[in-house]
């Protein structure tokens, strides 16, 4: 009997446990608005490309984030959503009539459902990305055993596909790799599978370099990978690779800071460039790197180049 009651409890609290808000987003502000509902109590804040369903259309001139972007944060049922309007309408990040939908959703681990659609996929010749969660397709292959936690990278991403491609091309026997913006850390571990002998991860978010860390002893490389908060990077660290699947804008910032990093002849990388953007960072990179021609996986573009040797 006593249990009875507690099951109808339980299935009473189970009813509409989640609430789903959704607003659309620009390349300026989607960084800063998923934070703003992290720190509004969402569980968790995804970033989706809504070219089918847009809620509102760019101003003209502007871009967005990935493509037309849907930022999504989850909640639970007992939150009141009034105050987190609230505060996104008096934020300056936000236009005061902003649109938005707030929908409830069925009753599912809502944030690990990404985890059934994550499969094994295959990068390059060598390179496979498996969810660590199931079986390898082929033991013998070089296989970075994932759980991206709530960072991103699970290889699903055009762009960090494009940049497991680059690496695979490479020839990383016993080099020194800098993954800038390491995220989950699966571009970083893929280059010590790869045959790295080190490789410093940078990332601004702390979630990122928590994930990379797991990731890394679940690959059993922790020893060769270290990873740091940008303002942690000790100096004198000179990368033969470096690959930096981050956003045009910040590319663009950080363009000599990255350029410092990288040893005379060695190999550069740049993703997470929408195909419009790629022109302008050819030319930035262009003033120390001989820089190819772009490779383009749906809208995104991948840029490479080696670093001229100084004269
Ligand atoms: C698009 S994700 C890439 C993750 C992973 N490397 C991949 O290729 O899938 C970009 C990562 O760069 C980080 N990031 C953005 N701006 C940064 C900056 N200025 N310095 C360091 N990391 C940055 C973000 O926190 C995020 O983890």
């Amino acid at each position: 009997m006593l249990s009875l009651i507690i099951i109808t409890i339980l299935k009473k609290e189970k009813i509409m446990p989640w609430i789903q808000l959704k607003l659309n987003a620009t390349a300026k502000n989607a960084e800063n608005i998923g934070e703003l509902l992290m720190e509004n109590g969402a569980l968790s804040v995804t970033f989706t490309d809504a070219q089918d369903v847009p809620i509102f259309e760019p101003a003209p001139g502007e871009t967005r984030l990935w493509g037309n972007t849907d930022i999504t944060g989850l909640y639970e049922a007992e939150t009141n959503m009034l105050p987190i309007l609230e505060q996104l309408r008096n934020s300056p990040l936000l236009s005061s009539d902003f649109s938005h939908k707030i929908e409830a959703l069925e009753d599912k681990d809502w944030e690990r459902e990404w985890m059934d659609k994550f499969h094994p996929m295959k990068f390059g010749q060598r390179l496979w990305i498996c969810p660590s969660w199931k079986p390898v397709p082929d033991e013998n292959a070089i296989n970075v055993m994932l759980d991206p936690g709530l960072a991103f990278g699970t290889g699903t991403h055009p762009t960090t596909a494009l940049c497991l491609t680059w690496l695979d091309s490479l020839d990383l026997q016993d080099k020194v790799v800098i993954d800038f913006g390491c995220g989950s850390g699966i571009l970083a571990i893929a280059a010590l599978k790869l045959g790295a002998k080190r490789v410093i991860g940078i990332d601004l978010d702390p979630q990122a370099i928590t994930a990379s860390r797991d990731n890394a002893q679940r690959n059993n490389v922790s020893d060769q990978l270290e990873l740091y908060l940008p303002a942690d990077l000790p100096e004198g660290i000179f990368a033969d690779v470096l690959v930096a699947n981050i956003l045009a804008g910040p590319l663009r910032e950080l363009s000599t800071n990255i350029e410092s990093l990288v040893k005379s002849n060695g190999s550069l990388a740049l993703s997470g460039i929408l195909e419009q953007q790629a022109d302008e960072l050819i030319e930035v990179y262009g003033q120390w790197f001989t820089m190819e021609k772009a490779t383009i996986k749906e809208e995104w573009a991948r840029l490479s180049g080696i670093k001229n040797i100084a004269s």
